[in-house]
């Protein structure tokens, strides 16, 4: 299924959605100098080869080469989430120094001469960054296309500055325009690499999450995400996959008011979502409980449990939480029912469910996430999950390895 242009269209399709707030932002954004200063040092820098014919005298070669990039250090990084628009980022301060070697010749049908020698650049640089989202394959995808480089500083030293003065006069502003020119290309390049490496990274990540075994979850994108000056938030199908069936959501309708903006990150799950989810885990065989040796006494009869199972699996709980049984049963097996399942069985199952629940997360790996007071709130019809986080640096280095593959 495509991307749906209108969200509020494909909220009846979206099955669960990321609201990331300002907040978290801030969080992920006291990395993107990581992030920035892996682009600049990731990027490959072309060569680049010029000639000028000069009437009747001849013609005069240039070129730059082996271009690389030296003790890089990045200042600080600020953002704005701009609502309707995108993300407008600052990184300033940037320094750097550049090395290469600039090769340049003088032909003519009498003589040819050549020489080349070492250049470096001291430079200070300020990025703009305006990243903008878009649903690209499935997926949040990042443009940053609107990238810009401002050269504060752009100092020439030649080859210990032993050349002619009349050599720096004749280069420099050819070096200088060219490393202007070669570096804003390929950094900004770069960047818009590493914007979507780390945006899927991210979904990656998040459906690796969501998939155990033969169970796993869509959470391709409906629409393209949202910003407002207060939060991101994304839209997903949440699509339970097991044994070749796919489950279907059609009516799942999400509002943005079911979420608060006062945590870091939130995720809605429709109830379209999770009961799939739990029928494939049971499908799956993964909630067995058999409870035994148990006794209880319904009005003066006292009957030991064989298997509570057994008796579960005849009763089905009604929308208010009591539970009623599928057989006609007599009153005191009823209430016999009653007090098995609401003496022990329920509290059995919780306990039960509380280390599987705690085992899958941990089996995931949520535990290596510095998640601050978690809240799981059920509401009518969706499931909202909100908590604050610490951005725990190994996700960082597990993400720029994958950037510098
Ligand atoms: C019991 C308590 C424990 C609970 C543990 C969790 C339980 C969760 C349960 C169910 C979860 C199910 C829902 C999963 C759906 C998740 C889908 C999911 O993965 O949603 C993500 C979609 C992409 C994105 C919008 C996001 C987050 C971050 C965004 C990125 C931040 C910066 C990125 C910029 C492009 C970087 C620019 C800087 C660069 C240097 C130029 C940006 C904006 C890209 C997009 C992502 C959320």
């Amino acid at each position: 299924q495509r991307c749906l242009q209108d969200p509020v269209s494909a909220y009846r399709f979206t099955g669960t959605v990321c609201r990331l707030t300002h907040p978290a932002a801030v969080v992920l954004n006291e990395k993107t100098t990581k992030v920035i200063e892996a682009a600049f040092q990731h990027a490959k820098y072309p060569s680049v080869k010029g000639e000028k014919s000069l009437l009747f005298v001849g013609r005069v070669t240039y070129g730059l080469e082996n271009l690389e990039i030296h003790n890089l250090s990045i200042g600080r990084s600020a953002f704005e989430l701009r609502a309707g628009e995108g993300i407008a980022m600052e990184i300033s301060n940037v320094s750097a120094i550049f090395r290469g070697t600039i090769q340049y010749g003088y032909g003519s049908w009498l003589v040819n001469l050549g020489h080349s020698i070492d250049f470096e650049v001291d430079s200070q640089i300020d990025l703009g960054i305006n990243p903008k989202l878009y649903c690209g394959k499935g997926k949040v995808a990042a443009d940053t296309s609107d990238c810009y480089l401002n050269f504060h500083k752009l100092h020439l030293h030649l080859q210990g500055d032993k050349e002619p003065n009349w050599l720096k006069k004749l280069f420099t502003d050819f070096i200088t325009f060219t490393v202007k020119l070669v570096v804003k290309g390929q950094i900004c390049k770069e960047i818009n690499k590493v914007a979507n490496i780390l945006a899927d990274f991210i979904q990656d990540t998040a459906e690796d999450f969501l998939s155990d075994g033969d169970i796993s979850v869509d959470i391709g994108i409906t629409t393209a995400p949202v910003i407002t000056a207060n939060y991101i938030e994304s839209y997903h199908k949440g699509l339970t996959k097991y044994n070749k069936t796919t489950a279907v959501i059609s009516d799942s309708a999400f509002h943005p008011s079911h979420l608060t903006e006062n945590r870091m990150l939130y995720f809605w799950l429709s109830d379209q979502v999770l009961n799939p989810l739990v029928t494939a885990a049971h499908q799956d065989g993964r909630f067995q409980l058999n409870i035994t040796g148990a006794e209880i006494t319904v009005s003066t009869q006292t009957v030991t449990f064989l298997h509570l199972e057994t008796v579960l699996l005849s009763v089905t709980f009604s929308e208010n939480g009591n539970f009623r049984s599928d057989a006609s049963l007599d009153e005191v097996q009823s209430e016999f029912i009653r007090e098995a399942v609401e003496k022990i069985g329920v509290p059995k199952v919780l306990s039960v469910l509380e280390v599987e629940i705690t085992r899958v997360l941990d089996k995931q790996g949520t535990n290596l996430f510095d998640i601050e007071n978690p809240e799981v709130l059920p509401r009518d019809g969706f499931v909202v999950i909100q908590m604050d986080f610490g951005f725990p640096h190994h996700l960082l280095v597990q993400f720029l390895k994958r950037t510098l593959q």
